[in-house]
C-alpha cells in the first residue's frame, strides 16, 4: 500500500464530506452543512486538485460539470434491455390487466393476496445508469429500449444521480445498473421559460419536452444550469437474479434510497387492486398540487418471485402498467372562451 500523502488524505476526506453533503441535500432533502461551509470544502478540494492533478477521480464533485462540448452522442447497447409498459385509461382495464396476470400464472399458483406498489409515473425521460466497482461509468438514454445514446458527461451534471455508490453491503459488486426518470420540477420549467421569452427563444411547451431537449444538448455546461433532478425505481445487478439483493419492488425503492438515488417517497405499498384505485384516484387531484409532472401511476406486483414467474411478453413486463391520467388540455385560459350571450 503506497502511503499516502496528507494531501492525498485530505482530497479523499473532502470528496467524502462532499458527497456525504450532496446526498443529505438532494437526496433526504435535509442539508447537514450550510452552504457557506459547502462551497468553502468544494474551494479547497479544487485548490488541492489544481496543485496535485494526479489526486482528481471521476468521481470527485469537481468532475460533474465538463469543461468543452461534446461533438455528438454515441450509441451504447443496454447492458438489460429497458422495456415499455402497457397502458390502462382507467379502474376497468387495470381490473382487466389483473385477471390477465392472474389467468396468465394459473393452473400452477394464482396467489388470492398479493401486494401492489403504486408508484406516481413522473413525467420526464427514462435513463439508464451503469456503476462499475461503485462509481459512475455510464449514462444512456432509453433509445428503443434496446441501443440507446451515451450522454454520460450530461448526466454527470444531474446533482441528484450520485458519481459513487454509498456502498450498502454491495461493495464486491462488480456492475450495478439503476434506471429511473429524469425530470423537471414545475418551478425550474417555469424560471427556463422565462429566460427563453426574454432570449426570444421558443418556449418549450412542457417540462417532458424540456428535459428531452436538455439531455440532448451536447456542452454539458447548459445542461449544468438547468437544474435537472432524478428519481431512481429499479435496481438490476447483471449475472445476479434480482432476488438476491432485494425480494421485491418495495425494498429495491428503499435499497436505491440507501445507496444514494432519489427516490418519490410517494409510492405506496397497495394490498389490493381496490387499494390502487384508491392511490390512483387520490393522486388524480392530488398531483395539481405536486412540484413536478406526472401523468400516471404506475402498478407493479411487489415480489420479484412473482415477477418472474410472469415475465414479459415482446415488449412489455406482464407484472406492471401504466395506469394513465386524461391527458392534460392545456388549461383553457378564460379570455379564450367566447361565451354567446
Ligand atoms: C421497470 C418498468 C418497465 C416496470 C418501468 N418502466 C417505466 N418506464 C417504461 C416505459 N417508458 C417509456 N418511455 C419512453 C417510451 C416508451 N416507454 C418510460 C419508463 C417506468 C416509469 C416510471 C416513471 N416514469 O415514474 C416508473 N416509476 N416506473 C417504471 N417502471
Amino acid at each position: 500500500m503506497i502511503q499516502m500523502t496528507s494531501e492525498a488524505k485530505r482530497v479523499e476526506e473532502l470528496r467524502r464530506l462532499l458527497q456525504q453533503a450532496s446526498y443529505a441535500y438532494y437526496v433526504l432533502d435535509a442539508p447537514v452543512m450550510e452552504d457557506t461551509v459547502y462551497d468553502r470544502l468544494y474551494r479547497e478540494l479544487q485548490e488541492l486538485e489544481t496543485k496535485y492533478p494526479d489526486l482528481v477521480t471521476p468521481d470527485s464533485p469537481t468532475q460533474r460539470v465538463g469543461e468543452r462540448p461534446a461533438t455528438h452522442f454515441t450509441s451504447v447497447r443496454h447492458n438489460i434491455p429497458l422495456y415499455s409498459l402497457e397502458n390502462a385509461f382507467n379502474v376497468e382495464e387495470l381490473q382487466g390487466w389483473e385477471q390477465r396476470w392472474r389467468r396468465h400464472l394459473t393452473p400452477q399458483y394464482s396467489p388470492v393476496e398479493v401486494d401492489y406498489v403504486a408508484e406516481l409515473k413522473i413525467d420526464g425521460a427514462a435513463l439508464a445508469l451503469t456503476y462499475q466497482n461503485g462509481v459512475l461509468v455510464r449514462g444512456a438514454t432509453r433509445g428503443d429500449g434496446v441501443m440507446g445514446e451515451d450522454i454520460t458527461q450530461n448526466v454527470r451534471t444531474i446533482r441528484s444521480i450520485p458519481l459513487r455508490l454509498n456502498f450498502d453491503g454491495l461493495e464486491n459488486i462488480e456492475k450495478v445498473e439503476v434506471r429511473g426518470e429524469v425530470f423537471l420540477p414545475l418551478e425550474v420549467f417555469k424560471q427556463i421559460n422565462e429566460k427563453r421569452q426574454k432570449a426570444g427563444e421558443q418556449l418549450f411547451a412542457n417540462p417532458r419536452n424540456a428535459v428531452a431537449g436538455t439531455l440532448r444538448q451536447l456542452d454539458s455546461r447548459i445542461v449544468a444550469q438547468r437544474q435537472l433532478d432524478f428519481f431512481a425505481y429499479t435496481l438490476h445487478i447483471p449475472g445476479m437474479d434480482d432476488a438476491s439483493i432485494a425480494n421485491t419492488q418495495w425494498e429495491a425503492l428503499e435499497l436505491l434510497q440507501r445507496l444514494g438515488f432519489r427516490v418519490d417517497t410517494n409510492h405506496r405499498l397497495c394490498h389490493s387492486i381496490r387499494e390502487v384505485a384508491e392511490y390512483y384516484q387520490y393522486w388524480d387531484t392530488e398531483r395539481l398540487n405536486s412540484p413536478y409532472m406526472t401523468d400516471g401511476v404506475v402498478v407493479k406486483l411487489n415480489t420479484f418471485k412473482l415477477q418472474e414467474q410472469l415475465g414479459f411478453t415482446q415488449k412489455f413486463p406482464r407484472w406492471a402498467i401504466a395506469l394513465k391520467y386524461a391527458a392534460e388540455e392545456a388549461p383553457t385560459r378564460v379570455e379564450n372562451i367566447t361565451v354567446n350571450v
